[in-house]
């Protein structure tokens, strides 16, 4: 492991990252010790952050390159030039990686784990049948419409949010909604990132 540069007001403490055998370190402030980060073999880096986006590990294999990262916003930039230097087809292909809320891996319990917290916290688990067929016309709909499924960020958004975004997103052209969609994709990272590093820091965006 890299040596461990600290501010020199600040505590460092250990901290694990199940099931990762790394102990990061950060500060009493909940900066996270880059230097331990930029340690990282790429199988570890990419075993750590291998689904910031959904589904998606050849984004954090191909952004290890770039190392040294200088911080948390640092790798998230180089996520971001990354995802925007793809063509359309590679954007719509980030967005096919996800799986719908409400959805048939929610019902079969083949959501990532990342995935099925989020779903968790905007109330996709708790929705009575009507819901879930709500859900799934509006899901449907919107495929059938764009070719890649709905995405939003479900820690941002409650149940009433979602159908409502997903029913306006409805009226938007192909090449703007890709664009939103892909906004999400941003926000979805950013706190999974966040959570992997800053676990007990409250995050917004
Ligand atoms: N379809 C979709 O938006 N999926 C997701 N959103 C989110 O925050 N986590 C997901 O899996």
């Amino acid at each position: 492991m890299g040596t461990v540069v600290a501010p020199v007001d600040v505590d460092l403490v250990q901290y694990w990252i199940l099931p990762f055998p790394y102990s990061l370190q950060r500060t009493r402030a909940g900066a996270m010790d880059i230097n331990v980060v930029n340690a990282l073999t790429y199988e570890d880096f990419v075993k750590l952050f291998g689904n910031v986006v959904e589904k998606c590990p050849l984004i954090s294999a191909a952004i290890w390159s770039h190392r040294p990262f200088k911080d948390l916003a640092d790798i998230e930039a180089h996520i971001t030039e990354f995802i925007l230097s793809l063509p359309d087809s590679g954007k719509e292909g980030i967005l096919r990686c996800h799986p719908d809320l409400a959805g048939r891996d929610l019902q079969s319990g083949t959501l990532t784990r990342e995935s099925q917290e989020e779903q968790s916290q905007a109330g996709m688990t708790t929705l009575d049948s009507a819901e879930v067929l709500q859900m799934y016309r509006l899901n449907s709909e919107y495929k059938e419409r764009f070719g890649f499924p709905f995405v939003i960020c479900a820690r941002l958004n409650k149940k009433a949010d979602i159908v409502g975004q997903l029913s306006e997103r409805l009226k938007n052209d192909r090449a703007a909604e890709r664009e939103r969609a892909i906004e999400e994709v941003k926000k979805i990272c950013r706190l999974r990132l966040r959570s992997i590093v800053l676990s007990d820091i409250q995050t917004e965006l």
